[in-house]
Parts: structure tokens; sequence; C-alpha cells
């Protein structure tokens, strides 16, 4: 049985460890004057969603009943232990996806430490890749991965999409999301509804078109 209590004493532990972030940010930040930040280049850093973010995530998945989520962006796993929060009452599910083997393995052992492994199916590589071929609907798709594929991956994943489908945009108001946005604004298909002063677009499917 999980124990509550220990996946939040996991969350707790990496929050603690992420405090280091901007330091580690700072470090970096010179090389972005020539060059592309490269997913690479945080290899040791969290990147993740706040705890407000991901409590709401988790009041997101009971109040919507959902079961089956697909993230792109798993880091160290802070926000895919809060989704295991909610889809352990649902009894529901996450596939989430991480490029960077050495960050997805910690991951691993975290969500081995907060006793959720079980109904997380991590995948390792390019999220084109491990996402490729998706047979199942998806209830919720969280996007916390590199904004240019966000868009290819929506489109690859939409015919999984159901009618209650929320995509969960994160960091939607960085500029390299600006043009995902645009698209999702111009199609009609789509309801677009800013959080967290724009930094979340949570998208779901207009009634009248399904
Ligand atoms: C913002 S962080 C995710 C934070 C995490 N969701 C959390 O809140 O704890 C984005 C992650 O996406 C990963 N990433 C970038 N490009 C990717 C790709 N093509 N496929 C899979 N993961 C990728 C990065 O390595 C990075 O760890």
């Amino acid at each position: 049985m999980v124990k509550e209590e220990n996946i939040e004493i996991v969350i707790d532990q990496l929050y603690k460890d992420s405090r280091l972030d901007g330091l580690k940010m700072l470090k970096v930040a010179p090389k972005f004057i020539f060059s592309p930040m490269l997913p690479e280049d945080f290899k040791d850093v969290y990147l993740s969603i706040s705890r407000k973010q991901g409590e709401d995530l988790r009041k997101l998945i009971l109040k919507k009943n959902i079961k089956d989520v697909v993230e792109f962006g798993t880091s160290f796993g802070i926000s895919t232990l809060f989704l295991a929060q909610g889809v352990i009452e649902t009894k529901g599910h996450i596939i989430t996806t991480e490029l960077i083997e050495t960050k997805a393995i910690k991951a691993l052992q975290n969500f081995e430490k907060a006793g959720v492994s079980h109904i997380i199916d991590l995948r390792i590589g390019d999220a084109l890749e491990t996402l490729k071929n998706h047979q199942s609907s998806i209830d919720l798709l969280l996007l916390d991965g590199w904004k240019d594929l966000y868009l290819p991956l929506f489109k690859m994943l939409e015919p999984n999409f159901h009618k209650d489908t929320v995509i969960y945009v994160d960091n939607a108001n960085m500029s390299d999301a600006q043009e995902f946005l645009k698209v999702l604004k111009n199609d009609t298909n789509y309801i677009l509804q800013p959080m967290y002063d724009r930094k979340v677009v949570l998208v779901t499917l207009s009634q009248d078109k399904v």
C-alpha cells in the first residue's frame, strides 16, 4: 500500500535539493549568449514546477477523475510525484519521459523511495520517440520539457485526446512557447485558460466541437 507520507518526504527532500537551482543556472548562463540552451546544460538542475502548481495538479486530477496521464519532461520527478498523489486516488497511471539518462535514473530512485514506481512508466529518451505510436486515450497531458517540442508532441498525441482531455502547458510565458500557443489560439477546437500569471496555460477542448 502506498503511504502518502513517504511521497511527501521525498517531495520535501527534492525541493530542498532544488534550492541550488538558481546558482547552477547562473553558472551556465554565460554560455547561452552564444549558443542555445540544451537539455544537457541542465543535467543537474531541477527546473521543477512550484509546490502550489503540484498541489493544484493533484486537485485537478481528483476533480476530473483523471486516470491516464502523460508527462513530457520528468527531470528528477517532482511534478511526477504530485501527479502520482492524484492518480493513486483515481487508480490511474502515469507515463513520463526524460531525455537525460542520469536525471531519469535519479527520478526512478525517487519513485522507488516514495513507493509509487508501480504506477509510473518512465521512458528514457527523446519524447518524440518514447511517446510515438501512443495507443491509449490521454486524460491529462503535462507539457514541461523543451518548448520547441510542444507543437510536434501535441500534434502527435492529438489523436489520443477525448472531449475531457486537459493539456497543461507549463512555462507558457517563455518566448519559445509563443508559436505553439498561437497555433492553439487560432484553432477553434481548443479553449485556452492562462493561470499563475500566465506561467501556465490550461487547454481544454471546445465542447461544441466534440
Ligand atoms: C522543466 S524540466 C521538467 C521539470 C519537471 N516536470 C518537474 O516539475 O519536476 C524539463 C525537462 O525536460 C527534459 N527534456 C528536454 N527535451 C526533452 C526531450 N526531447 N525528450 C524528453 N525530455 C526532454 C529536460 O532534460 C528537463 O529535465
